[in-house]
């Protein structure tokens, strides 16, 4: 971006996992954290309806302890199917800008430029300064957490 090579560290969180956790866990993630990415279905109206809660949620935890604003970008998944849409892209785009969030629509399911444009958009919310100080959680940390999102992605392809 800009030149710049910028490097995310992921942390998926499945539905299943978020819903068997304690919230203390969700609450370690966040801390973790430095930006979110949250995605609904825009076939699923309860996987919309959810989100003032959770981003109620991150903003409280976040930014108690720092004036900063939390970067947030909300997406609307699986575009492709449109003719099960139950969210419109107006719902969507008037929750993000309630809620002083990014927002976009993609489907995961065709090409990846949707999700570049989500990983963009999100490192413009992150302020520069952030960018640059912060610190790369080193070789294992990055061969950790791509091994956590891989190893479920195995386990959801058998
Ligand atoms: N048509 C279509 N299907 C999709 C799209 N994105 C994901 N899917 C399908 O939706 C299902 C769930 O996808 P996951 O990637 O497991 O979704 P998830 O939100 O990570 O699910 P959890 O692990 O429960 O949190 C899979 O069958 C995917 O193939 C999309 O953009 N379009």
């Amino acid at each position: 971006m800009d030149g710049r090579e910028i490097l995310f560290h992921i942390w998926d969180v499945p539905n299943s996992q978020e819903q068997a956790e304690e919230g203390s866990s969700e609450e370690k993630r966040i801390q973790w954290a430095d930006s979110f990415v949250l995605v609904y279905s825009i076939c699923d109206r309860a996987s919309f309806n959810i989100l003032p809660l959770k981003i109620q949620f991150i903003k409280a935890a976040k930014e108690g302890q720092s004036q900063e604003k939390v970067p947030i970008v909300i997406v609307g998944n699986k575009r492709d199917l449109h003719h099960q849409r139950v969210v419109s892209s107006e719902e969507g785009r008037l929750l993000a800008l309630s809620l002083d969030c990014g927002f976009y629509e993609v489907s995961a399911a065709e090409a990846y430029h949707g999700a570049l444009m989500v990983f963009h958009g999100l490192a413009e919310r992150i302020p520069d300064t952030k960018l640059a100080l912060k610190k790369g959680t080193g070789i294992r940390g990055i061969v950790k957490t791509m091994s956590a999102v891989f190893a479920r992605k195995r386990t959801d392809s058998l």
